[in-house]
């Protein structure tokens, strides 16, 4: 569908659900998955993800190329204020998703006097397959709000992990916007028009954004690569596995009982800045850094293994005895087996944020990660690898931040009534 013509549908006040459908070229009207990592072209450069559904988009969506995501603070101490700019957020977010300007005629329809309500430097490009996704962290529910009898249970602060080098610039905050597109430049002017829009009610804390996905989300997608070198996201769940969804990343009603309602069908969002010791993984053998992983480089497949989507046998042993995968290597020590079958949906990309003024790149993976309960998964999981992962020779965890992300919104529902109803 033409940017135009998704504008007149939206021009029009048709809404989203008649934007998507009309937009012909939904994840919901793909072509069947090949097979897992089996090739499948990956999406179509100018698709329109659907706004509205039963979970937010961004999640389960196969994962985009770009992302640009921010932290902010609320600066204002009125509640209305809040509700009416989640509400305003709303409106722009779905304009935006489906290849429209953040408000009708924003870029130059108010004429030469006004200030424009779209910055513009999204005005002739396709919509890139955008997806918006809200979330709220802990210190939203304090006392400023109003809010604190809708505190989600597993809504509170993570725990410090061994090995932590946490900058408090770069971690927390009140609100978060993911916002995920095949275009960098469609997805930095969705967060910046948002955040124009917030000016006095909401101020950016930290951002980040990112160049690759080091996840695939769906079976239709191949497996990329992370700033090692390794195919990331192969044990990863996936769209296609409703069950796993429904047990490992959607809080269900009961979880989401009293004043947090709200958050029943949503997820909780994990994420961590990780820096990588690039230049020191650059040095090291072959061996020792499929060792520390516990897959083959080229392939993917678990060491001693030949395809990339088998399982990982814990238990071969090779011929002086040892186990054939490590037991401190990554994977070894993140499987499911190991962890009473925690399991967790990855979602992260790659960043480089120039050097650190040392000679060394400041590169890494900024981890995200979508479960229902971050303290019976998260949690135990990286306690799990700050202990023993072999790959923490080469890692450093630099920020850190939970998010509650509700359901996706239902016809005329927007964010400011979802969460204040
Ligand atoms: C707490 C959770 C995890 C963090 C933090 C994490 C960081 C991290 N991971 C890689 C590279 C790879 N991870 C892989 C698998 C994998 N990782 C986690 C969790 C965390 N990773 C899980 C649950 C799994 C799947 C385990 C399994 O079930 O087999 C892989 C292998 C390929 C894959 O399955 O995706 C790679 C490679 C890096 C570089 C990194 C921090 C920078
Ligand atoms: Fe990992």
């Amino acid at each position: 569908m033409e940017a135009s013509s998704r504008r007149a549908v939206l021009a029009a006040g048709a809404g989203t659900a008649v934007a998507g459908a009309a937009a012909g070229l939904t994840w919901a009207s793909r072509p069947a998955a090949a097979g897992p990592g089996a090739g499948a072209p990956d999406a179509p450069a100018d698709g329109v993800v659907p706004f509205r559904g039963a979970h937010q988009a961004g999640i389960t969506t196969p994962a985009q190329d770009r992302l640009h995501f921010v932290a902010l603070d609320v600066v204002t101490s009125d509640p209305e204020e809040l509700r009416a700019l989640l509400t305003a957020w709303t409106r722009a977010a779905e304009r935006m998703t489906a290849g429209a300007e953040a408000a009708p005629g924003g870029t130059v329809g108010g004429g030469p006097y006004g200030v424009p309500e779209d910055t513009g430097e999204a005005l002739d490009l396709a919509a890139a397959n955008l997806t918006v996704t809200i979330g709220y962290g802990p210190s939203l529910f304090d006392e400023r709000f109003g809010l604190g009898a809708r505190r989600p249970g597993a809504l509170r602060e993570l725990p410090a992990f061994a090995g932590d080098d946490l900058d408090p610039a770069r971690s927390g905050g009140d609100l978060c916007i993911q916002a995920c597109a095949d275009d960098p430049q469609v997805a930095v002017h969705a967060v910046r028009n948002l955040v124009r829009m917030g000016f006095g009610v909401v101020a950016v804390r930290w951002s980040q954004l990112g160049f690759g996905r080091t996840s695939s989300t769906s079976t239709s997608q191949v497996t990329p690569r992370n700033m090692f070198g390794f195919k990331d996201g192969t044990a990863n769940l996936k769209a296609e596995d409703p069950v796993a969804l429904d047990e490992h990343v959607w809080v269900d009603g009961a979880e989401a009982a009293g004043g947090a309602g709200w958050l029943a069908g949503g997820s909780y969002l994990v994420a961590r800045r990780i820096r990588m010791h690039i230049e020191v993984w650059d040095r090291s053998t072959l061996q020792d850094q499929q060792d520390t992983i516990g897959r083959d480089k080229k392939v993917g497949a678990p060491l001693g293994q030949r395809d990339e989507f088998e399982e990982p046998d814990l238990a071969a042993v090779a011929a002086d005895g040892q186990p054939r995968i490590p037991v401190d290597s990554h994977v070894a020590l993140a499987h499911p087996s190991n962890l009473d079958g925690v399991r967790i949906l990855r979602r992260g990309y790659n960043f480089t944020d120039g050097s650190d003024g040392q000679g060394h790149l400041d590169a890494g993976l900024f981890f995200i990660a979508f479960v229902r309960d971050p303290f019976r998964q998260f949690v135990p999981m990286q306690q799990a690898l700050a202990r023993a992962d072999k790959l923490n020779e080469y890692i450093e965890h630099t920020g850190s931040a939970l998010f509650a992300c509700p359901p996706g919104l239902r016809d005329g529902q927007d964010w400011g009534t979802q969460l204040f109803a």
